[in-house]
């Protein structure tokens, strides 16, 4: 009986491989098949048995935009865009849906005119809506007063769930290798870095860390700590009084209203579409929650302001959820994306804190990813988003 329950000592696999990723949510995944492509021998590790929903790349749908105010994120929305239709071409799947984003914000305030600026300067296809011909082109839809509404006319939803299929699908085809329901416990940095799971142990000569809301625990065994904050957000989904009323098949936009009041955060909303009659519309902020008891985490702060501006603004939905489901957000004090390297290891790579905004740009931040993993020059301005921004701003906080 004692020989039985004795625990058998892990094997080392006698495999190097040329890169092993953590997360096999959507970061994890395009930068795993960006790997593969450029045949480098790739792990794939993921603690849950896929497809799961208890991060934050499930749901079926996502935003995706170049409606930002940073020059940046315009700038690699560029590419992510092209990078998405490469990848509908190459899994022969629709993963992106035109839709149309309409922005609704405060019209002198500093947000909405530094994004009407930038989308100028960038020359993206926008209609600038007048306050007095808005309700002929957004029926049903009030815009509150002193608000300004323009329409970033290539902006859609991404297929999320259908997409993180795809890209995983792909990386094997390319010869990736996945093993799900294989929790990372310990890294052992070095030239080749030792992964160990609770199945096994694993050798790579660069390690990709993309964890999402956990990237502080798995961090921990390298010595290094990120200004994270994980929150969950409760995904709500209305009832349309007249199904269809702000539906894909009606052409209704996906929106944005920004700080519907002061101090608050933007809320959101996309088409009726995966669940008929039901329209998604969520508030951009959530309470802080440990990952893994996400479910305890029961405030409804932010379902309070939700009724309000569905109330005042959305008049053909009925104003209490009908679904919730649950998602998290692992926020950045700036908003703003981690990817570098680690600062005492150089061939660990750091993708984290996508502040709930990451899905759109899965593809370009895969290959980011990859670039800095392979050690090559990565294909754009990485300032932004180096780690080294945190120790600077603790210090001008002093
Ligand atoms: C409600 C909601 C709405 C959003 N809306 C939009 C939107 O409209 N547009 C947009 O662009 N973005 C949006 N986002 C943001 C976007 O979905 C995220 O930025 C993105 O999914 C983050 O992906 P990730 O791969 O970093 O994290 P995750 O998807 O959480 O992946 C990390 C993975 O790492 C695994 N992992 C962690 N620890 C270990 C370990 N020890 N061992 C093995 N595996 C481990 C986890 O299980 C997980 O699968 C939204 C997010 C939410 C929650
Ligand atoms: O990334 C996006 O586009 C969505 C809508 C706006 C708030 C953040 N999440």
């Amino acid at each position: 009986l004692a020989a039985q329950t004795m625990k058998q000592p892990l094997e080392m696999s006698s495999e190097v491989y040329d890169c092993i990723v953590i997360g096999a949510g959507i970061q994890g995944s395009c930068t795993a098949y960006q790997l593969a492509k450029n045949k480098q021998k790739t792990l794939l590790l993921e603690q849950f048995v896929l497809p799961h929903s208890r991060g934050s790349s499930h749901g079926q749908t996502r935003v995706i935009r170049k409606t930002y105010e940073e020059d940046f994120y315009v700038q690699m929305m560029h590419e992510s865009y092209e990078l998405w239709a490469q990848l509908e071409r190459e899994a022969g799947v629709e993963l992106y849906r035109r839709t149309g984003l309409l922005v609704m914000g405060p019209e002198n305030g500093e947000g909405f005119s530094r994004l009407k600026a930038t989308m100028q300067r960038h020359k993206i296809p926008t209609v600038f809506l007048e306050k007095q011909e808005f309700s002929q082109h957004i029926p049903n839809v009030n815009l509150a007063d002193g608000n300004g509404a323009l329409i970033d006319t290539f902006a859609g939803v991404l297929y999320a769930d259908r997409a993180l299929r795809a890209v995983q699908r792909l990386f094997q085809s390319c010869g990736g290798v996945i093993k799900d329901g294989e929790k990372v416990i310990d890294i052992r940095p070095g030239a080749e870095v030792t992964v160990t799971t609770d199945s096994g142990v694993y050798r790579g000569r660069s390690l990709v860390i993309t964890a999402g809301p956990w990237a502080n625990t798995l961090l921990r065994h390298t010595g290094l700590q990120l200004p994270l904050k994980v929150v969950k957000i409760n995904v709500c989904y209305w009832k349309e009084e007249i199904p269809g009323t702000y539906s894909v098949g009606q052409s209704f936009p996906c929106f944005i209203e920004m700080e519907p009041k002061e101090g608050e955060y933007d809320i959101y909303g996309l088409p009726s579409n995966e669940y008929p009659g039901l329209m998604k519309v969520c508030y951009h902020m959530g309470s802080e929650t440990e990952p893994d008891e996400r479910d305890k985490q029961t405030d409804r702060g932010d379902i309070d302001i939700l009724v309000r501006f569905v109330t005042r603004c959305l008049p053909g939905l009925v104003p209490v959820p009908a679904v919730v489901e649950s998602c998290m957000y692992t926020v950045t004090p700036d908003h703003n994306f981690v990817l570098d390297s680690h600062p005492t290891y150089g061939n660990i790579i750091i993708g984290a804190g996508f502040s709930g905004h990451g899905f759109k740009f899965g593809p370009i931040i895969g290959k980011l990813l990859s670039q800095l993993a392979m050690g090559q020059v990565p294909s754009h301005d990485l300032s932004p988003f180096r780690i080294q921004r945190f120790q600077s701003h603790a210090r001008s906080s002093l």
